[in-house]
């Protein structure tokens, strides 16, 4: 068999263009892992609602962060691409769960290239219904649709592996050099609590409380909230960061359903009112900067601090285009060439 790599990450619109936006959101919001309710409400919330208003005050967001190349997601992941195909003999494709790259496309990119086993490479530490679940189930179905002869694996959630850790710790310390901080604040993508609970495949572990993402359990593995405060943990050790000079918070909420706490703009605001004049925001959610994090964090969020009282404030950079970052995930491709996925990140 013949092998090949296909990197996806979430996808961008075409353009700033209202149209290309609203376009992009319709098929990202009608997806039932990331509104999950039955068709009718999702087409009455998405189409009847969100669509109405969203892609004209989307458009105007991405306009504020949008590269002369495209957008920062798309090219940034793009020059990745390139890094590891530098690094490695395995073809390397890459599609967006969401626009115009399509996971068809770059499915058939690799069968172009005689490719018969495919692993998937979710860019996203962290498992979520919305992302790393729903790339696989629609890699699945175009599998059964177009390409059965190809045999695909997924690499799993790799949110706790130590070199990821290492390498993220490594760009946070970088990104610390040199700045005076008094609060470190690790904002985390928000998912509605619903998602959570749906995942826990327990059926009982998940409370979203004090203590049951960290008590021991099965449900781990696909409970988005466990893996973004293992994440922050795992860094904080690395990092030997005192306790109460760093927070988890959850951004990018929409709609109405109770989503997980605390949100960031609320903890950014409240910092700032509580006397803090120096803060750091990291975004370990997002491999690549993005809307959220060159807009919402970078610019709303430093805004939101300096109306408070704050006086700085820091975002760290997301790991990018990174070498050790290209390194680490060179590396896991190559052990699963050589040997298999179940070993390449133990
Ligand atoms: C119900 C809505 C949403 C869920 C659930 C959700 C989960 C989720 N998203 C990301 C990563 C990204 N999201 C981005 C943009 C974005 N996300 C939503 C909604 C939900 N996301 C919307 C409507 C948008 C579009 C922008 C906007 O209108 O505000 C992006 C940025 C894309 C870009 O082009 O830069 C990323 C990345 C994660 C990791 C996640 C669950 C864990
Ligand atoms: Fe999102
Ligand atoms: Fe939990």
């Amino acid at each position: 068999m013949s092998k090949g790599v296909l990197l996806v990450n979430l996808g961008s619109p075409d353009s700033t263009d209202p149209k290309d936006v609203k376009k992009y959101l319709d098929e990202f919001l009608m997806d039932p892992r990331v509104i999950d309710v039955p068709f009718w409400l999702r087409s009455f919330i998405v189409r009847g609602i969100i669509l109405n208003t969203r892609p004209k005050k989307s458009a105007e967001a991405y306009e504020k962060i949008w590269w002369p190349e495209g957008s920062p997601l798309i090219v940034l992941s793009e020059k990745l691409q390139d890094k590891i195909k530098d690094r490695t003999t395995v073809p390397v494709a890459l599609a967006m769960r969401y626009g115009s790259l399509t996971l068809q496309k770059g499915l058939q990119e690799l069968a172009d290239q005689g490719v018969d086993e495919v692993l998937t490479i979710p860019l996203y530490p962290q498992f979520a219904m919305a992302t790393t679940e729903t790339i696989d189930v629609k890699v699945e179905q175009l599998r059964k649709k177009y390409f059965p002869q190809m045999e695909i694996t997924s690499l799993p959630a790799f949110y706790n592996k130590p070199e990821y850790i290492d390498v993220l710790s490594k760009s946070i310390a970088e990104g610390l050099e040199n700045v005076d901080y008094e609060h470190i604040i690790f904002s985390y993508h928000g998912v509605p609590e619903r998602h959570i609970y749906k995942r826990d495949i327990t059926k009982s572990h998940c409370k979203i409380d004090g203590s049951c993402c960290v008590t021991p359990s099965p449900a781990h593995e696909f409970c988005y909230r466990h893996q973004c405060l293992k994440t922050t943990e795992l860094v904080a050790a690395k990092l030997n960061l005192k306790p109460g000079t760093y927070t988890n918070s959850f951004q990018s909420r929409l709609g109405f359903d109770p989503w997980l706490k605390p949100p960031t703009d609320r903890t950014i605001e409240r910092m700032g009112l509580e006397g803090v004049k120096k803060l750091v925001v990291v975004t370990p959610a997002f491999v690549s900067d993005c809307l959220e994090t060159l807009e919402e964090i970078a610019m709303e969020g430093k805004e939101i601090f300096l109306e408070a009282g704050g006086k700085e404030f820091t975002v760290i950079p997301c790991l990018n285009v990174r070498d050790d970052w290209a390194d680490v995930l060179t590396g896991w491709i190559d052990h699963w060439r050589i040997v298999d996925v179940k070993t390449a990140i133990a």
